[in-house]
This record gives C-alpha cells, sequence and structure tokens, in this order.
C-alpha cells in the first residue's frame, strides 16, 4: 500500500468553541496536528491577554492525556485595541491578533469598524513581529457577497500594506485567483491560508440539485476557476507563501440546517487526509509537506515539529454526524469517502 510519511503538520486556522463544543471537537486535531493557532471568535471574544490566557488553559484541560498538541493563542481585534495591548500580547506569548471587520463571518459583533483608525495599533504589531491575521471581506451592503473579497483587497488590505510596509499579514482562508495574486506578488511579510473546501469545492457544491447548507461557509465558496487557481497557488512557483489552515468551525446540525443557516463546515476530524486528496489530483503529493507542516510554522517563527505523521493510501468512510455536547454535527464529506487514511499508533 503506499505510504506518506509527513512532518507532523500544524492548523493555522482553527475555530475551537469553549465547553462541551471544545471538549467534542478538540481530540480530532490533537491526534493529527502538532500545533493550531486558535480563533478567538468566542462570545464574547478574547479581547484581553487574560481572556486568552484563561482559554489556554481550558483548551489544555480539554486535551486528551498524553497528548502533546498545542494551541497558539491569537487576540480578537476591536476598534479599542491599543499599542499598549499589543506589547502586553507578545510579551504573554500571543502570536497573532485576528482582524474580524465588524459584521462580517460569525461572532463577528464586536469587530473592528475602520481599521484605518487603527494604524497606531498596526504599525506597534509589525514593530513587535506580531502577525495581523485577516478575514478579508468588506460589509459593504452594496458589495456582492461573491465580490467581497477582492474589494477588500483594493479598499483595505494594499492601502494598509501601503502604509504599514512591514506588517507580517495573514490573508485568511483565501478563495479567489485576485487574493492568490495578492499574495504571491507581495513581499516575504505576506502569506495566506487555504481551506480544504475552497480546495476542493466550488459554489455549485453549494447550490445544484439543493442548497446544500453544510457546505455553506465564509468566505462563499467561488466560482471553479477561482478554486483552480488556488489549487496553482499552493502547488506553484510561490507556494512557500501558503499554508495549510482548516477553517474547521464546527455548527451544531441544526443551526446548519436552519431557514438561516450558519456559516462554517467543520473538518478537523480528516483534514490532513482532504488536502492530500487535492495534493494527489494535482499530481503535487510531494509539496504536501511543505504546505502542511513547514511553511507555516516558518511564517510564524516556529520550529518545525520535531516527529511525523503517516498516510496510508487507503479509502475510509467518515462517519454521518459526531457528538457536539448535547447536539450533533456533520463533519464535511459526512457519510462519503476520503482517500486517504492516518495511521494513528494508539
Ligand atoms: N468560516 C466560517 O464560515 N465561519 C467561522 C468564522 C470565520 O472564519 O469567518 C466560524 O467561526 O464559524
Ligand atoms: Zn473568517
Ligand atoms: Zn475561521
Amino acid at each position: 500500500m503506499q505510504t506518506l510519511t509527513l512532518i507532523r503538520p500544524d492548523d493555522m486556522h482553527l475555530h475551537l468553541r469553549d465547553g462541551d463544543a471544545l471538549r467534542a471537537v478538540l481530540p480530532f486535531t490533537a491526534r493529527q496536528m502538532g500545533r493550531a493557532v486558535i480563533m478567538p471568535n468566542l462570545k464574547p471574544p478574547v479581547v484581553s491577554v487574560a481572556d486568552a490566557l484563561a482559554y489556554q488553559q481550558r483548551i489544555q484541560a480539554a486535551l486528551p492525556a498524553g497528548s502533546r498538541f498545542q494551541p497558539l493563542m491569537t487576540l480578537y481585534l476591536t476598534d479599542k485595541t491599543t499599542p499598549a495591548l499589543v506589547r502586553e500580547a507578545k510579551a504573554a506569548g500571543i502570536v497573532a491578533f485576528k482582524l474580524y471587520p465588524a459584521g462580517a463571518t460569525t461572532n463577528s459583533d464586536s469587530g473592528v469598524t475602520d481599521l484605518f483608525k487603527l494604524l497606531p495599533v498596526l504599525q506597534e504589531m509589525a514593530a513587535q513581529q506580531l502577525l495581523f491575521l485577516v478575514h478579508g471581506e468588506v460589509t459593504d451592503p452594496e458589495i456582492d457577497i461573491f465580490d467581497r473579497e477582492a474589494v477588500f483587497i483594493e479598499r483595505i488590505l494594499q492601502p494598509v500594506l501601503a502604509q504599514v510596509p512591514d506588517l507580517k499579514v495573514v490573508f485568511e482562508h483565501i478563495t479567489t485567483a485576485e487574493a492568490a495574486q495578492l499574495v504571491m506578488a507581495a513581499g516575504n511579510n505576506v502569506a495566506a491560508s487555504v481551506t480544504p473546501q475552497h480546495l476542493l469545492l466550488n459554489r455549485n457544491d453549494l447550490l445544484v440539485g439543493g442548497i446544500r447548507p453544510h457546505h455553506y461557509c465564509l468566505p462563499v465558496l467561488k466560482r471553479e476557476n477561482h478554486r483552480r487557481a488556488l489549487v496553482a497557488a499552493v502547488t506553484g512557483d510561490k507556494a512557500h507563501k501558503f499554508f495549510l489552515g482548516t477553517d474547521s468551525a464546527p455548527h451544531a446540525q441544526h443551526a446548519k440546517e436552519n431557514a438561516c443557516g450558519c456559516a462554517g463546515m467543520f473538518s478537523a476530524h480528516a483534514a490532513i487526509e482532504l488536502y492530500a486528496e487535492i495534493f494527489e489530483r494535482a499530481g503535487a503529493l510531494d509539496k504536501l509537506e511543505a504546505f502542511a507542516s513547514k511553511n507555516g510554522a516558518r511564517f510564524y517563527g516556529l520550529p518545525e515539529n520535531s516527529d511525523t505523521i503517516t498516510l496510508l493510501k487507503q479509502p475510509q468512510t467518515i462517519m454521518s454526524s459526531i457528538a457536539y455536547g448535547h447536539e450533533k454535527l456533520v463533519p464535511m464529506r459526512a457519510g462519503e469517502t476520503v482517500a486517504w487514511t492516518v495511521r494513528y499508533d494508539n
């Protein structure tokens, strides 16, 4: 059987939620990832160093016995964030601030209303070498939802980079050819995370033959030409600027299968396996390890993980649902197969 051994990967964009939900989803990530960058969009959001350290302790307490998984903590940028908080965060080992434009996505009500008013905060982030993670969509109601990422580049990202040219930016969960192009053309201080769904699916998978609420996430799935541009980016000449970030974002089944369904797809149960399918189909399995295990660590200034995981070219059937506290969660590919399986030694 074909096997593939990789340096243990990291997930550079992960939603773990809290409480029972945290306890339900964390083991899936902890069994295959060495580290994950933990998104701060809890209710209420993680805005202070004390909030982040307390959340980190709750994550650590929820880990399976013996796990060496490390959560990397982030803070939620708000209109009230100060340069002093940036310095405090750096000293406490926080790795990044996350931008949610107000109203852009799940739990973004406390998000930023005018990023240009926060330029001193961004300058301090650049000085402290703290990363700036962006949910890159405008929220202007005039702008079509399929154009919100491309317009964000013009209205927000390019002007910010012009004003703070050494800011280390991760353009999160990119979905368009325009975003891939921006990252490839920018300096080495700009990188991007890419999800499995945006590399595997297009908007037909959301809308053709009936609406598929479990394929609804933000930024929304785009046209096939954009999906292809993303696959070309993660396997191409500038592939070192792109890395694994699942954006695994659990919501209870009833909250997805709803007249106003929540945005977010859960992929932590088979994250590396889904990415292996993508790289295999692109004839680029040899590039998977850099994407999954090297590029993110390097951008974050971290050493690579010291152990490995092994994938087998053996199909696995994905559970139709997963217990999620008192509720259920429908995972990506539910009831269908994924071409690869991770060999877990325990
Ligand atoms: N990606 C999503 O569709 N949802 C994320 C939020 C986010 O990353 O924008 C969530 O927290 O549910
Ligand atoms: Zn987001
Ligand atoms: Zn996210």
